[in-house]
Order: structure tokens, then C-alpha cells, then sequence
């Protein structure tokens, strides 16, 4: 099935964490990279999050710039991509920061399991998707964004969307920010965390396309390089 050019792009600690034992958002990069971070929005049909991270930190996933909104408003887009979050049992706050900040269009996936009642008071903030018995169903949900019309769609996290997206040969290209400190600790986030592997040759493999100094720290672009066909 057809689907989005996907990338992931995050921050991470030079230790490969994303935020602190107590899953709270650091700052990691500068403003240089927040800058890429926006552009990045601007460019993309879609932005999308998992459910641990709106409910962690609460983004609004809007583009920053002004210029930037305008620019997309003059290309006859809407001023912020569609803001996705994958969400199996609809557990979103009707309340987050992404349905209340920013013009723009909502997607919520959902799975099968999510209580109805909730799936019903959703549809009066954004476009629900269901995917999936237990769990979204990744792929599906994948060609459904494509059949939306999102041919470009960023990925900002957590931990565990960008390990489940990247294991089901979803994603194409990953930059992330390694920044000049240690956040250390077990139990945070890392950039990827879902289950792993246990053999070398379960590694999802990269190819290092791109290596730049920014700011404190350097930004790494990678293309997967046995990720599905588009
Ligand atoms: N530094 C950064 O760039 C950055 C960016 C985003 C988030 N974060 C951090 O990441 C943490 C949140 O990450 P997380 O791993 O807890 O949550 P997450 O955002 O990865 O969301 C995971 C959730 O997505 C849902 N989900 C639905 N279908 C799924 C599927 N098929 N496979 C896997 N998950 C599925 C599940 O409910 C799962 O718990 C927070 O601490 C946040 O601050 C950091
Ligand atoms: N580029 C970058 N550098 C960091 O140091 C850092 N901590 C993040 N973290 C991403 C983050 O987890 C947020 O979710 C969104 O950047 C918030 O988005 P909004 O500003 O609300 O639109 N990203």
C-alpha cells in the first residue's frame, strides 16, 4: 500500500536520551535548531506525535514563524501542517494544547479498543481514524494519511512511536540533534525505546547521510536503508 515519505526528527543528550527519568521535557538544542525544527513543520503535509508525548508535555506542534505561515498560506496550504497523534485507546485530553493553539487540521488514530463515547466527543475536535483491534495498526494507518493527501509527514516522538513506526519499515529518514550533555538515568527515554532486538541481524540499518555542527552539539541525517517501498 502507497504511503507517506516519512521522517523522524528529535533531540537527544549525547548519552541518547530524550528527556529525564521523569519523562519531563529538557532542553536539549538551541535556537538554531528549534529554527530547523520549524522549518521542518513548514515543509511537512503532517506532523505527528505518540499519545506519551502529548501527555508528558503537552505540544502544540504549531509552526513558530510567522513567515513560515505565511509561506505555506501563499503555497494555498493551511498555516500549520495536520497535527496527528496515534493514540490506541483515545486518551488524548479534549483539553491539549494541540486541539486549543493554531489553525490547522487534527487527526487522532485510534484503535478498535478505544471507548466509544470518548471516540464520539473526538470527532468535534479533529478527524478520527480507526486502525487496528488492540493497538494501531501502523501500516494502515500509514495508507490512510497517504489517501488524505499527506505525502510528507514528520515524526517528533516519543520513544516509542518512533522504535514502533521504525521496526514496521515505515520510516525513511531519521535526523536527530545530539546535544553537549548527559541526562544518564534507566529508566528515560531514550531515542528509541519499544522492544529491541536480541540479534545483530534484527538491526534496522542506516546509511549516514548527512553530518552537520550546530550550535553545541551535531545533527545526524540517516536514511533507513531497508525500509519499505513508498
Ligand atoms: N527530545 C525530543 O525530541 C522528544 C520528542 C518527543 C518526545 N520526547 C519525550 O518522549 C517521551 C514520550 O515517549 P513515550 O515513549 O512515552 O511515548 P510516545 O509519544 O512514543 O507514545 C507512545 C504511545 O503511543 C501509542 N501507540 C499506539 N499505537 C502504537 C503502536 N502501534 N506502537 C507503539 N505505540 C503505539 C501507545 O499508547 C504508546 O504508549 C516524553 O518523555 C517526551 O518528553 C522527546
Ligand atoms: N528540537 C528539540 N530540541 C530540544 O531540546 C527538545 N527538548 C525538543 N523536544 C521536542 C519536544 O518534545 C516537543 O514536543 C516539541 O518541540 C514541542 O512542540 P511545541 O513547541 O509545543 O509546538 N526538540
Amino acid at each position: 500500500m502507497e504511503r507517506p515519505f516519512t521522517f523522524i526528527n528529535s533531540a537527544m543528550s549525547a548519552d541518547g536520551k530524550i528527556s529525564t527519568k521523569k519523562r519531563k521535557q529538557v532542553k536539549i538544542s538551541g535556537k538554531t535548531d528549534f529554527d530547523r525544527v520549524d522549518e521542518l513543520r513548514a515543509s511537512s503535509d503532517a506532523v505527528m506525535v505518540g499519545i506519551g508525548t502529548v501527555l508528558a508535555d503537552d505540544p502544540s506542534l504549531t509552526v513558530k514563524s510567522e513567515e513560515r505561515r505565511r509561506r505555506r498560506v501563499s503555497e494555498g496550504k493551511e498555516e500549520n501542517p495536520a497535527r496527528i497523534v496515534v493514540d490506541s485507546k483515545a486518551r488524548i485530553p479534549l483539553t491539549a494544547d494541540v486541539f486549543k493553539k493554531g489553525v490547522g487540521k487534527r487527526i487522532v488514530v485510534v484503535s478498535k479498543s478505544a471507548p466509544s463515547d470518548k471516540v464520539e466527543a473526538l470527532k468535534a475536535k479533529a478527524d478520527v481514524i480507526v486502525a487496528g483491534g488492540e493497538e494501531v495498526d501502523l501500516p494502515v494507518m500509514s495508507g490512510e494519511l497517504k489517501k488524505r493527501g499527506i505525502d510528507r509527514l514528520m515524526v517528533e516522538g516519543g520513544a516509542t512511536l518512533n522504535w514502533a513506526m521504525t521496526r514496521a519499515g515505515l520510516v525513511d529518514e531519521i535526523s536527530v540533534f545530539v546535544g553537549n550533555l548527559i541526562i544518564g538515568g534507566k529508566t528515560a527515554p531514550t531515542f528509541m525505546d519499544g522492544e529491541g532486538i536480541s540479534e545483530r541481524s534484527e538491526a534496522i540499518e542506516l546509511d549516514l547521510e548527512k553530518c552537520e555542527r550546530m550550535d553545541e552539539g551535531v545533527v545526524l541525517t540517516w536514511r533507513v536503508r531497508s525500509s519499505g517501498s513508498k
